[in-house]
């Protein structure tokens, strides 16, 4: 090792990146349980309807790097969201829409959050994915996959059908498969991960910082994740 060449031991531990994934939806769809589920592991045993945001966070690994997962589990009640609307979409990394397969009105409000994103200017290339949740009230669904596909298409968002209250499938004898919230959340920070390489000169940030995960993308050819109308 060349003289003065700081060795490993003396280098700064790397500093966790932190990638902010905004859930958005109506009033009810179910955020704060998804939310909870991917980082508590577990369906809360009640919930409240969200005052502006809450926060929650999970410290994953990557290919071997340490990641914080901040989850912002934003306000849907108009009257809650105000004074906080700014704030979600600050150095925002990726987007979840969710919707409620048993409530077709949380189904037609996308849109008007998609149109949200599109106010707040965020760049079509931050990636946004749309979750339907609730997918173990079978009897109950107002929105079926087909038409959910669709929509999810002709904006081109990935599409997934879940359910944060048990999310290890299907009932029995329902035809609907159902992904699992953890697999979800995943495959956002995997994207991430893989838009944004950790490079050895340019230190990871967190909020403060203006971390840009959208240049140098490696997604030619990717299908969805973008989303054409925003
Ligand atoms: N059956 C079932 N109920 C769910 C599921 N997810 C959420 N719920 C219920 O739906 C209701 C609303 O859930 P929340 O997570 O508080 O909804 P939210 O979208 O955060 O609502 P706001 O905070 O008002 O925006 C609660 O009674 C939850 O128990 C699910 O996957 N299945």
């Amino acid at each position: 090792m060349a003289e003065g060449a700081p060795s490993s031991s003396s280098l700064p531990p790397p500093r966790t990146r932190i990638f902010k994934i905004i859930v958005i939806g109506d009033s009810g769809v179910g955020k704060t349980c998804l939310t909870y589920r991917f980082c508590a592991g577990k369906f809360p045993d009640r919930t409240e309807a969200t005052i502006g945001v809450d926060f929650r966070e999970r410290l994953v690994e990557i290919d071997g790097e340490k990641i914080k997962i901040q989850l912002w589990d934003t306000a849907g009640q108009e009257r809650f969201r105000k004074s906080m609307v700014q704030h979600y979409y600050r150095n925002v990394h990726a987007v979840v829409f969710v919707y409620d397969i048993t409530n077709a009105s949380s189904f037609r409000s996308l849109p008007s959050w998609i149109e949200e994103c599109k106010q707040h200017a965020l760049g079509s290339e931050v990636p946004r994915i749309l979750v339907g949740n609730k997918c173990d009230l079978q009897d109950s669904v107002q929105v079926g996959t087909d038409e959910a596909q669709q929509f999810a298409d002709s904006h081109s968002l990935p599409l997934f059908e879940t359910s944060a209250k048990k999310p290890n499938g299907p009932e029995e004898g329902s035809q609907r498969n159902s992904d699992h919230v953890e697999a979800i959340f995943m495959t956002v920070a995997h994207k991430l991960k893989s838009q944004k390489p950790l490079a050895l000169s340019q230190p990871a940030q967190g909020l403060g910082g203006a971390i840009d995960l959208n240049r140098g993308t490696d997604n030619k050819g990717d299908r969805g994740w973008g989303c054409t109308s925003c």
